[in-house]
């Protein structure tokens, strides 16, 4: 059983190591440095300390990640659309899963959306869930969802990729489960920026809770499925990265709340996917209090303390 892994950041190595271990022959594609990460049996830049199994190859050639039976796409979000087009003649033929988290600026689409976009005809499913590309590298217990719109599809790369320590859960429901995904990397900054500014645990625990509902509003007005929100891909992973500096959005936010720059390279899905949302919340109508202070935030329009009297001073509701 092969596997293709376009996208060799922290994830895709992840990925690739833990599918090699476990009998897969994975071809792990790197846009730079696949002589060297080849060399070395190891992703000193993203995934350091985690060495590769025999049954990992790295190439620089995307066409030899596409031929294989299953194609994981691992690149952030709003890289998603070039690395498509890149490499479209060779995806074409393939179901591709892709792992990223987040909205795509512009259009507005999620990852499945970007696919059908620029590949019309072609099925994509999502992978998606709580897990840190470390624990993953690691073989600590993970689950996550793997979303497919076809049943019998979505059975097969279940089949395909689930690992002695990846359990995979299949859903239908695409859309809500890469919306669970990107909307918890928002309300992660916002956690890390109420507690890097000293505002409290309880502080967090009420934006974690009002911003798991404001993903479940924006959710429910695009189709997704309410238990899905209520599944890892949402509840779960919101959990993770809401509270563990392990997670780079955390830790965006938490430099965001202290005042301090953020120089490191790292992604943050969170970021370009709250302006985003927060664009597409206003276009529907919906209300998304938490999302719109996390752009006044990153845009520098207001601070933190400002955004907290901001959502305190909201009109009294029920929940
Ligand atoms: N790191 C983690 O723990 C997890 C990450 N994810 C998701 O996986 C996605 C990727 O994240 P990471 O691997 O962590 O990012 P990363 O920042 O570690 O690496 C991103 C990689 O993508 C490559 N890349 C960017 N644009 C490209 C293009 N057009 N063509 C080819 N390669 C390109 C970069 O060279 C880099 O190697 C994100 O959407 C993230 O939310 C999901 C679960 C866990
Ligand atoms: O998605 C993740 C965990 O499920 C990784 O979170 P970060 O992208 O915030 O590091």
């Amino acid at each position: 059983m092969s596997v293709g892994i376009l996208g060799a950041g922290a994830f895709g190595t992840a990925l690739g190591i833990v599918l090699a271990r476990s009998g897969r022959e994975v071809v792990l594609w790197a846009r730079e440095g696949a002589e060297a990460m080849q060399g070395a049996r190891e992703n000193i830049r993203r995934l350091p300390g985690y060495g590769f199994p025999d049954g990992l190859r790295v190439t620089d050639q995307a066409r030899d990640a596409t031929a294989a039976e299953t194609v994981l796409l691992a690149v952030p979000m709003q890289s998603l659309r070039e690395l498509l087009e890149a490499e479209a003649a060779g995806l074409r033929a393939t179901s591709p899963v892709a792992c990223c988290k987040g909205v795509e600026l512009g259009t507005t689409l999620g990852p499945a959306g970007v696919v059908t976009d620029v590949l019309p005809g072609v099925t994509p499913a999502i992978l998606t869930g709580p897990s840190f590309a470390r624990d993953i590298a690691a073989g600590l217990p993970t689950a996550l969802t793997l979303a497919c719109g076809d049943p019998a599809l979505g059975r097969s790369l279940q089949a395909r990729l689930a690992t002695p320590t990846v359990r995979l859960y299949r859903s239908e429901d695409v859309t809500g489960a890469e919306l669970g995904g990107a909307l918890k990397n928002v309300i992660a900054i916002a956690c890390g920026a109420a507690m890097g500014a000293g505002l409290g645990e309880s502080a967090r625990a009420a934006l974690m809770t009002r911003g798991f509902a404001e993903m479940n509003r924006m959710a429910l007005a695009l189709g997704a499925e309410v238990t899905t929100l209520a599944g890892l891909s949402g509840f779960g992973d919101l959990a993770l990265t809401c509270t563990s500096e392990g997670s780079r959005n955390y830790r965006f936010g938490l430099a965001l709340g202290r005042g301090e720059t953020w120089s490191s390279g790292d992604t943050v899905e969170g970021a370009p996917t709250a302006r985003a949302v927060a664009d597409r919340g206003r276009a529907l109508g919906v209300e998304m209090p938490i999302t719109s202070a996390v752009v006044a935030l990153l845009d520098g329009r207001m601070k933190l303390g400002d955004a907290m009297d901001m959502l305190l001073a909201r009109p009294l509701r029920e929940e």
